[in-house]
């Protein structure tokens, strides 16, 4: 993988111009990779991401006895579907950081049965994963904390199915839900899986991710809204054959804003109007800030030629692109408001805590709350070292701060530690530096 050093030097860039190709989507990989894997048949995946998250997938399936082939130096993939078993029955697997391949594995392991320990990085350690166990583990799952309770590490071992009705709680992360219907045509072959969500869902648009690759995989699921999803009997995952990877929407965030920043046009390549990805409606907001938005069938554009306007929005629908906006207010016309966050608490880091001490170094006054952010723009960006706590989208969005606005010039930024980027988007400096005026020291 590639070397990067202990920071990275960004100077201001008055303009931000061009086109990226974007990698591919995190989300859609990691899915289409188990889902590949637990499908009758081979598959054919096309431009799946190259990242420390599908990384920590695609190792897992292969200790798993799941035989893959990349094709070259390319990033498509032949994966050998086993039909819903798995050749090896005892495996330790290392999860990184990645809540897209530990989530999903976990249900799917858990309902395959075997003997299997899950871990991961010492931030995925803090990570809450107990309303998934819970779910599983009512149901006649045996699945352990071997550290703390409520977190991985975990140890799976061969459970006891019963019941077809399971709860699940989403209001801590949707990945619950997702993991369980992935899982779910596994449960019973001959009758119907019926999972009933409590209470609040957050992050709504990864499931339709869900559902929709679950369709391409030949399994229907029936729904009613966002309460009840109905898996019904003699349903298995079936191979697409050739199927392809949509650019990153959360990726293209950051270079969206960076045309709405300063001035554009910006276009990202690999995503567009129909895209299956809920990030793609991060450009709505920039639209409210001001800026104009293209979209094409397979590409998107940002352009702006004024000042940003300040926004308040309820952001629960867009958790990883919301950053992108919080880092794109320091450019607004007033103090800009991001509602329903509560989630970015239990992400690679604590985002909000996060975001407020960093924000704060370029010169913004922050006001945080359990689930909010309020960000009032400086009147001119200070110069300054931005820690990353090894979060991708720390070191991503920082990027946005040595652009210069219309009203508002850009500024020196160190970005400490950027190798984080790795975990979704692993040459993302170089992609930055080409639109914004070449810009790495
Ligand atoms: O299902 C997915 O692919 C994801 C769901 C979201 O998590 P939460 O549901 O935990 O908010 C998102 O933040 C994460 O990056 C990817
Ligand atoms: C929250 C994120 O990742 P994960 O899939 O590990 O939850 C993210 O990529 O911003």
């Amino acid at each position: 993988m590639k070397q990067y050093p202990h920071h990275l030097d960004l100077q201001p860039a008055m303009h931000a111009q061009g086109a990226v190709r974007l990698p591919g989507s995190k989300s859609i990989s990691n899915r289409m990779l188990l889902l590949a894997a637990l499908a009758e048949g081979t598959t054919d995946i096309r431009a799946l991401l190259a990242s420390d998250d599908t990384h920590v997938m695609l190792m897992a399936l292969q200790k798993l006895g799941i035989r893959w082939e990349q094709q070259g130096e390319s990033q498509d993939y032949i994966v050998h579907g086993t039909g819903g078993t798995l050749p090896v029955h005892q495996a330790d697997l290392f999860m990184g950081n990645a809540g897209t391949a530990i989530r999903p594995l976990t249900a799917a392991l858990a309902v395959i049965g075997g003997d299997y320990t899950l871990h991961g990085v010492a931030r995925m350690h803090e990570r809450p994963i107990g309303d998934l166990v819970d779910a599983l583990n009512a149901i006649g799952g045996n699945i352990e904390y071997t550290g703390q309770p409520g977190y991985p590490p975990l140890h799976i071992r061969r459970g006891r199915f019963h019941a077809q009705r399971l709860q699940v709680k989403g209001n801590v992360s949707s990945q619950f839900l997702t993991a369980l219907l992935m899982a779910a045509p596994l449960m019973a072959r001959d009758q119907d899986v019926v999972i009933e969500v409590v209470g609040e869902l957050i992050s709504k648009p990864y499931i339709e991710i869900t559902l929709n690759l679950m369709r391409r995989f030949g399994v229907e699921v029936a729904r009613d809204g966002w309460q009840a999803f109905t898996v019904a009997a003699g349903q298995a995952y079936r191979s697409p054959g050739t199927i392809h990877v949509e650019g990153d929407a959360s990726s293209a965030s950051y270079f969206l804003a960076a045309g709405a920043i300063a001035g554009g046009p910006v276009r990202v390549e690999g995503v567009g109007r129909d895209s299956i990805q809920g990030d793609v409606r991060f450009v709505d907001a920039l639209e409210q800030m001001g800026a104009s938005i293209t979209l094409g069938d397979n590409w998107i554009e940002a352009r702006s030629n004024g000042v940003l306007k300040a926004i308040d929005a309820d952001f629960n629908h867009i958790p990883d692109a919301a950053m992108t906006i919080a880092v794109a207010a320091l450019y607004a016309d007033g103090p800009s408001v991001l509602r329903n966050i509560g989630s970015w608490r239990v992400k690679e880091t604590d985002r909000i805590a996060a975001m407020a001490t960093e924000l704060r170094k370029v010169g913004a006054t922050v006001e945080e709350g359990a689930d909010y952010l309020r960000v009032t723009p400086p009147a001119e960006l200070r110069p300054a070292a931005i820690d990353t706590y090894d979060d991708h989208r720390m070191a991503m969005c920082f990027s946005l701060a040595s652009l210069d606005g219309r009203e508002r010039r850009g500024t020196a930024i160190r970005i400490n530690d950027p190798k984080c980027v790795a975990k979704t988007f692993p040459d993302y400096f170089e992609a930055f530096a080409a639109i914004a005026n070449n810009n790495l020291i």
